[in-house]
């Protein structure tokens, strides 16, 4: 038996995301989540594609990441999907930071793993959970090939001038302080999605890819290759995000440690978990804002003015890098969905070539869609991500041939 099957984990700081697709076919078999792993009460929620079965949920406390792959595990079981399958050619796996070394999709093995934790200090709500979803993939089938698939990959090729910061340049090196950029998979996925609605080649366009989901980033692509992107040395420099404050003067920290007598970890916790939209005013959903906005509340108000302020800043920074722009790209959760951010990020850019037409816009779709006007000179365009189908690509490219060593 051929083995085409890729299991793929995108493990969250609290959640973990699963598909199991089928590279031969291109079926997708199963798909679910795992939510607030650590928490009273934690979902995870299943649903078997193949056969066309019923949608399966379980709300009970699942106490950390292993608990949750062994749930996932039992539920791919149950389907006759299960870990020993002898059609599973790999595991791909969600690695956020990958730091300078991990540039294409790599083969986990015991160095992998080391440099993998060695970064956890830069990506410390990432790699740790990212981590655990591999060792435990490993124990669960040992035989099987790990493939870590990096967020900081697609960012490598940004020039110097974008990564370093203009900070004192042995200090910098002596410690790996440069902008690595997260995301990659999905502004990788995304551009060349974009291209493709465009007709052209990615090689022939520039884009503005904004991936705002929970995390949120933007990124400057020029003919397919990225050339700056918001997220630095961690996933929180750039725009506003749910939890995160995105760019802050860096004195705003001496001044709480100095004033305000926090210690540093109590300054990590507020500007990576207590800031952003739940900082400014308690919610991080961006339905839930929208909602409260429609009902006069004014701090949901100026949460989304903030929001959208950042997001235009950047929008107009990767314009002037880029010279030319072909086509902004609006995707995940909030840029898919969330039709009045659109409105919002391009209103009175008209100049810039940028508008949206408002009935193309408010159309709910999960397909790839251009929604400017057609006499704009810039496509605007929702693209959905796919993260997980490009790291089952990926994961396959790199294992293909050995899926035959059954056959
Ligand atoms: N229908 C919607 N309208 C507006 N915002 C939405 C909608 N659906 C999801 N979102 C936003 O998307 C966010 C989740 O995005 P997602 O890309 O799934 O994030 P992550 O992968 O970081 O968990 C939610 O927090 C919410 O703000
Ligand atoms: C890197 C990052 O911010 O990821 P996420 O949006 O999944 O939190
Ligand atoms: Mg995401």
């Amino acid at each position: 038996m051929t083995a085409t099957r890729i299991l793929v984990l995108n493990s969250g700081s609290s959640s973990v995301k699963y598909q199991l697709l089928d590279m031969a076919t291109h079926e997708r078999l199963a798909v679910g989540l795992v939510e607030r792993i650590g928490e009273e009460t934690s979902r995870l929620k299943h649903t078997p594609l193949a056969g066309g079965g019923e949608a399966r949920e379980q709300n009970r406390r699942i106490a950390d990441h292993a608990g949750a792959l062994k749930a996932v595990a039992d539920e791919l079981a149950a389907d006759g999907l299960g870990l020993d399958s002898p059609e599973l050619a790999a595991i791909g796996h969600r690695v956020v930071h990958g730091g300078l070394k991990f540039t294409e999709p790599t083969i986990v093995d015991d160095a992998v793993l080391a440099e993998i934790e060695r970064l956890i200090p830069v990506a410390p709500l990432h790699n740790p959970a990212n981590l655990t979803g591999i060792r435990t993939a490993m124990e669960l089938r040992p035989d099987l090939p790990q493939v870590a698939v990096f967020d900081t990959a697609f960012h490598t090729t940004m020039p110097e001038s974008a990564a370093r910061y203009a900070i004192d340049v042995a200090t910098a090196d002596a410690h790996r302080v440069r902008r690595y950029g997260f995301h990659g998979t999905s502004h990788a996925y995304v551009s060349r999605k974009t291209a493709e609605l465009l007709g052209k080649d990615p090689s022939e366009v520039n884009l503005i890819v904004l991936h705002l989901g929970n995390g949120a980033s933007a990124s400057a692509v020029r003919g397919g290759e990225c050339v700056d992107t918001s997220m630095g040395l961690t996933p929180l420099e750039g725009l506003v995000m749910g939890t995160r404050s995105g760019d802050v003067d860096p004195a705003v920290i001496f001044h709480l440690m100095r004033v305000g007598k926090m210690s540093p970890d109590e300054i990590d916790i507020l500007l990576n978990q207590k800031s952003g939209l739940i900082g400014l005013c308690g919610d991080n959903d961006m339905r839930e804002i929208r909602r409260r906005i429609d009902e006069g509340d004014e701090s949901a108000r100026l949460a989304f003015d903030i929001y959208i302020h950042r997001l235009k800043k950047y929008i107009g920074a990767y314009y002037a890098v880029l010279g030319r722009v072909d086509a902004i790209a609006f995707t995940a959760g909030v840029g898919e969905n969330a039709a009045p951010v659109r409105e919002a990020a391009v209103a009175g850019l008209e100049e810039l070539g940028l508008a949206v037409d408002g009935e193309l816009n408010s159309v709910r779709s999960d397909e790839a869609r251009i929604v400017s006007p057609e006499y704009a000179r810039v496509a605007v365009a929702v693209v959905p991500t796919d993260e997980e189908l490009e790291i089952a690509q990926q994961t396959y490219a790199l294992v293909g041939d050995a899926g035959d060593r059954n056959a």
